[in-house]
Formats: C-alpha cells, structure tokens, sequence
C-alpha cells in the first residue's frame, strides 16, 4: 500500500490540446553529475539551469552525495537516499572510490529490501584489499569507509549482470574516478546476461561525452584514457516523462517539446512502440517538438529486457487498444520502487481488463466495457501513479488515486503538466 493516504480525483472530460514538458532526465542528470564533478565542472551548468521545483527527486539526492564527499575529510557524512534506486547505487561506489570518504547512506523501507548485495561484493573483492570496510544495517544505514590509496589492487570490478544494470553502471563510473587518480586502466566484468542492458549503453555514452577513453571485449568494459571535452555536455529530456506525455498529447491534440532524438535513453523506444500500434508521431513546429495521430489498429509487444520503466506505461495504453498486447520480460519489475509486476496486474484488473502471467510474460487483454470509473493505490511508485492517471486520460474514465505525490521521484511537475491538457485533479471527499 502507498505510505500516503491522500486521495485524488482524476476527471479528463475536458481535455484541450497545450504544448506538455518533461523535466530533465534522471538517469542522464545523474551520470552527468557524477562526471562533471570528477572533470572539474561542478556545480553542473545544465543541472543548475533546471528549476528547483521541477527538479526530479532522485536527481536532488545524487546531488546531495557527491556535494557531502566534495567536503573536507572529516567526520562521517550522513546522506539520505529516499527512495532512489540509481542514486544510492551509484554513490555507494562513489564514496568507495573517494580516498578517505566515510558516508552513512540511508533510504526509504522499499530501497533497503531493493537487491543490493552483489553490487557491495564486488566493491568489498576489489578495494577490501585495500582497507574499504562496507557495514550494513537491517538494512540501514550502510555505512563505507574508503581506502586511501588502492594503487595497489587488481583494477577490476566483477559484477553479476541479471538483477539490475545499475550494479555496471555504478562500477564502471568508480572507474572513472579510480582513471583519474590512477592513470591506470580500470575494468568492470559483467557476470552472465546483462539486464536492462540499454541503461549501461547510456552510461558508456556519458562517459564518451565526458571524454574518458572506453574498451570492450567480451563481458569486459574497461576505462582506459581521458581527454578533457571541448565543452561540458547539455542534458536532454526525459523519455520515461515523454513516454506519459505522449500519450497524453496524442488524447488532447497537443504537442510534447523536450523530445531530443540524440538523447540515448532506453525509453525512447516509445516512439517505435507507438508506430508498432498503428499511431504516427511526427515533428511539430519548433525544436524537439512533436505530435502523435492515428487511431491505434492492434496490440503492442514490449520487453522489460528492452525497457522496463515504459512497461507501466504501455500497460495503460494496452488497456485502450482493440488487440491484446504482450509484455516479455516482466520479472525485474518485481525489483522497482514497488512490484510493479503486481501493480500493472492491478491496474489492468481495476479497469476491468485481464492480466495473465505465464512464465516470464504479461498478457494483457483489455475490457470489452471499460468501467464508470476506477481506483488505485500508487504503493509510493511515481510510475504506478502518472501510469493510471494516463490511463484515465486515454480512457476518459475517472480514476481516483491514492498517494498521488511520489511522482516527485521523476517528475514533480506531472500534476502541473496534467492540468494544463485540461485534467481536472481535485481532493478526494
Ligand atoms: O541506470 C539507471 O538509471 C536505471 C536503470 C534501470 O534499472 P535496472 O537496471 O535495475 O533495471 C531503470 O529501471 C531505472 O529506472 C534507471
Ligand atoms: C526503477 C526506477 O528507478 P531507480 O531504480 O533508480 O529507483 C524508476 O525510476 O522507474
């Protein structure tokens, strides 16, 4: 259930056609972060130019990290992760790496019963030997203490690769930190089959624009030069948000902006996904910007291998589709902020849909009669919530939600964007 209890209502009776924003992207902002501070541009021009309120959550607490290991040695640090997957995996190598740093990471209940283990083996194999001491709580805080001088070490990092590509991601950003103080190759082996393999993809592209040096051969991804860039990389918007807003768009005639083609984010697998239905996206009047039209003529086929956090959004429009639609891959949603394997199948059901799992794989079929109205609870997960509120724009159904403020997690200016299509969001009585 969602740690809040306020209820809204969602009502999308009276939709009109308005240009819709995506914040910044977090997986982008948070690599970018992590490099800018290790190259020398900190604070990061690009972050900086993002408006507070529209920051996203999860960008903010990566900031506070790499701002608490950028002090003077000195006592242990406390840093708070909330509920960010990526932004605690990614300092926990962070503060590994950083000679002398003593951190005290917490986070939210659901963070610590997230997997974390593999990723805490491997820093303990590769810098124990070099003095890191890593203690977990049940299960918080997790407290590190880094060596000062690994110099001495093998400079690899071996990492199971099924659970989540964070564990990669996380590492093969401690290698870059490690490059530069070393001046010598650092690699990170990925144990079996990469998941959300896209996601490491995007970390070796922030590392190219940063201008690190990159090797691969066979599971090995190696750090292995620097050149400093001619200037410090801008960040795109975000696709997950644009993957919402899409369909949003598509519903009330109106246009997305911020949807940058160069952007290597997994979930800009949305615009095949929506061509894939039978739906046109095209540019519309300005940069970056674009419309979706069409009617949708069958279902989708999705993979979570591909593009877990657009599954969510999928499922909704799959419940709006005249076909059923199939989603492959679907375990690592059991992994996220909540099992949002269970809360898709919730949704789908809530809205009188059918939602079978066999074996690795979703079968939605939507309702033949959708519902007066429907309800659901967020469970605190940002994507379980934007994901029903699409939903009910798609559907014109009313939906009435609980724990509508997670979205702060990724995009705190949902509700805000929801509005200006013509949403109308009141208190639940
Ligand atoms: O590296 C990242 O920024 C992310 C990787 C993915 O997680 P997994 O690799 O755990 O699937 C994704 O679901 C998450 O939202 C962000
Ligand atoms: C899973 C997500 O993020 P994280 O793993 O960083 O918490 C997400 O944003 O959907």
């Amino acid at each position: 259930m969602s740690a809040s209890t306020r209820r809204i209502v969602v009502e999308t009776s009276g939709l009109k056609a308005s240009p819709l924003t995506p914040p910044v992207s977090k997986s982008d902002a948070q690599r970018a972060l992590v490099l800018g501070h290790l190259t020398g541009s900190w604070p990061l021009p690009s972050v900086q130019a993002e408006s507070d309120e529209d920051l996203p959550a999860d960008v903010r607490v990566l900031r506070r990290g790499v701002e608490a290991l950028r002090l003077p040695a000195g006592p242990v640090r406390d840093v708070d992760c909330a509920d960010g997957g990526a932004p605690f995996r990614i300092l926990a190598t962070q503060v590994a790496v950083t000679p002398g740093a003593r951190v005290r990471l917490t986070g939210t209940p659901r963070l610590g019963e997230r997997p974390h283990g593999p990723l805490f083996t491997s820093l303990k194999d590769a810098l124990g030997p070099a003095g890191l001491t890593l203690t977990e709580g049940h299960p918080w805080p997790v407290e590190l203490a880094a060596p000062t001088d690994t110099s001495s070490v093998t400079p690899v990092f071996r990492v199971p690769g099924s659970q989540s590509s964070q564990y990669a991601s996380s590492l093969l950003l401690g290698c870059a930190a490690l490059y530069l103080r070393e001046r010598r190759a650092w690699s990170v082996d990925i144990e079996g089959t990469l998941t959300s393999a896209g996601y490491l993809d995007l970390t070796l592209t922030w590392l190219e624009r940063f201008g690190f040096e990159l090797q691969k051969s066979a599971s090995r991804y190696t750090v292995s030069g620097y050149t400093p860039p001619p200037s410090v990389p801008t960040l795109p918007g975000d696709w997950s948000s644009l993957g919402y807003l899409l369909l949003v768009a598509w519903k009330a005639g109106g246009t997305v902006e911020r949807a940058d083609a160069a952007s290597a984010h997994p979930d800009q697998a949305i615009l095949r996904l929506i061509e894939q239905v039978g739906l046109t996206t095209e540019p519309a009047s300005g940069a970056h910007v674009l419309k979706v039209t069409g009617r949708p003529a069958g279902g989708l086929r999705a993979s979570g291998k591909e593009c877990p956090d657009l599954l969510p959004t999928l499922a909704a429009l799959a419940c709006v589709l005249p076909e059923p639609s199939t989603l492959t891959d679907v375990g690592i949603l059991r992994l996220k902020e909540s099992d949002r394997l269970e809360g898709i199948r919730d949704l789908v059901t809530a809205y009188g849909g059918k939602a079978e799992l066999k074996d690795d794989t979703l079968l939605l079929t939507p309702p033949s009669t959708p519902p007066a109205r429907f309800e659901m609870d967020s469970r605190g997960d940002h994507r379980l919530a934007m994901t029903a509120a699409t939903l009910s724009v798609l559907s014109g159904v009313t939906l009435v939600l609980t724990g509508p403020e997670c979205v702060e997690k990724s995009f705190p200016g949902f509700w805000r964007q929801l509005i200006r299509s013509g949403v109308r969001i009141s208190a639940s009585p």
